[in-house]
């Protein structure tokens, strides 16, 4: 006699949009991510950036093969993570936003360090580093990132994006 066979049901696929809820949930730093090279200057804002190894010390960066900056990214070499602080919010949307480039960096004060990318002059902290890797995961790019030199504030409160939204410190 045949054993009756068990159909367990599919589980329903993930959407983007319950993707997305559940990842608004993730209390994030928001970082301004800028470049400088052959390709020429670019930034734009990013949630997508966490710690990788600390031997190289390393982070990473995802970056939307779709923004109007990829190219730009994609030829050059380095790239300098700008954490925001509390006050940044407004740097965060222009970096965020459907904005010219000049208009972007014209918002702010900048300098260099070893990687020549645009480093901001009052952020929370500035990792200035070299692009050793690339991944291409779905939709995004993972940038792989040596850190060359770090520089950091002495004191001040980071900027964090939560449930689609800014939230400042109590
Ligand atoms: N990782 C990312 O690429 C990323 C992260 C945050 C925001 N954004 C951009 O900002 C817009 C507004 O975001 P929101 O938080 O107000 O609302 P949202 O509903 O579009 O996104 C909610 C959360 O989903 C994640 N997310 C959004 N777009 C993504 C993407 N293309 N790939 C991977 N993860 C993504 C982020 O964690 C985001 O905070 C988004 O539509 C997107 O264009 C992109
Ligand atoms: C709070 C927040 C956080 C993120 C973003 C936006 C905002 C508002 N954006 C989108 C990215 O900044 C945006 O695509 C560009 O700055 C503007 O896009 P265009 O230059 O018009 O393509 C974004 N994009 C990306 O590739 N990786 C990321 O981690 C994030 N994170």
């Amino acid at each position: 006699m045949l054993a009756a066979k068990i159909v367990e049901p599919m589980p329903a696929p993930v959407t983007k949009d319950a993707f997305r809820n559940a990842m608004s949930v993730l209390a994030s730093a928001v970082n301004v991510v800028t470049t400088d090279g052959p390709a020429g200057r670019a930034g734009f804002t990013a949630t997508a950036v966490c710690s990788v190894s600390d031997e190289p010390p390393s982070l990473l960066v995802c970056l939307n093969r779709s923004a109007s900056v990829y190219d730009i990214f994609q030829a050059n070499d380095h790239l300098c993570v700008n954490t925001l602080t509390c006050e940044q919010q407004a740097l965060s949307n222009l970096f965020g936003g459907k904005t010219a480039m000049e208009e972007r960096f014209a918002s702010a004060d900048w300098s260099t360090d070893v990687s020549g990318a645009p480093m901001l002059d009052d952020a929370l902290i500035n990792f200035d580093c070299r692009i050793s890797n690339r991944v291409a995961a779905g939709s995004h790019d993972i940038l792989i990132c040596e850190i060359l030199a770090i520089r950091q504030r002495d004191s001040g409160d980071g900027l964090v994006y939560f449930q689609r939204r800014y939230c400042q410190p109590v």
